[in-house]
């Protein structure tokens, strides 16, 4: 077991009791979600959740340029702590436009993933976003994915499925899912039309 400094232990501590707070808060967001859909039943106790914290190093020749990728999210809710002071996070409306999202010290950004989409029966929209590089400096967000059931298969609730709406997707786990969009390389929501269901 490698040595700790009191330091760094108080860090890792503040890390863990980060985590453990954001992962009750996002399921609670996603309960309370879906209770406004008129769900009843507990729903993503035990979902798990990802943790990351990203650092992006801007430098000056790259300033303009795409820091992370157009994408949605795999899993169900993200919540996102952004960079105070260092904007460059765009979320596409529904005409397909990017919108800048500046940032807004003491705030938490929420957006959903493919999951949520799929679990929904289409209800729920997948955001798709990006990180531009707006200048050279050091950009620091933490991002926590409430992911998806842990070993249960995703399908939207009967309360979201009827002849109007039938069955968009086929059942699948998060898991497959996850592979499934690494494999195809299709990050941007797309993978999601290789779980669709025929009618
Ligand atoms: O850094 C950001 O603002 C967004 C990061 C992001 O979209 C992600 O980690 O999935
Ligand atoms: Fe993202």
């Amino acid at each position: 077991m490698p040595k700790l400094f009191p330091q760094k232990l108080q860090v890792r501590e503040t890390i863990v009791r980060y985590a453990q707070a954001i992962h009750e808060l996002a399921m609670d967001i996603g309960q309370k979600l879906a209770e406004g859909m008129g769900l009843a039943a507990v729903w993503f106790q035990g979902w798990p959740c990802q943790f990351r914290i990203n650092k992006y190093n801007f430098t000056p020749e790259t300033v303009g340029s795409s820091g992370v990728q157009i994408h949605t999210d795999s899993g169900f809710l993200t919540i996102l702590q952004d960079d105070e002071n260092v904007g460059g996070l765009e979320v596409m409306d529904k005409s397909g436009a990017f919108v800048a999202v500046e940032p807004l010290p003491g705030t938490l950004l929420v957006n959903l993933g493919d999951i949520a989409n799929a679990w929904s029966n289409g209800r729920l929209c997948n955001v798709k976003h990006r990180v531009q590089r707006k200048e050279a400096t050091i950009r620091i967000s933490i991002a926590s994915f409430l992911l998806g059931p842990k070993e249960a298969a995703v399908e939207a609730p009967p309360e979201f499925v009827d002849s109007a709406c039938p069955r968009r997707f086929v059942p699948f786990t998060y898991e497959d899912y996850r592979k499934l969009r690494f494999s195809t390389k299709l990050h941007a929501g797309k993978a999601l039309n290789l779980v669709r269901a025929t009618s």
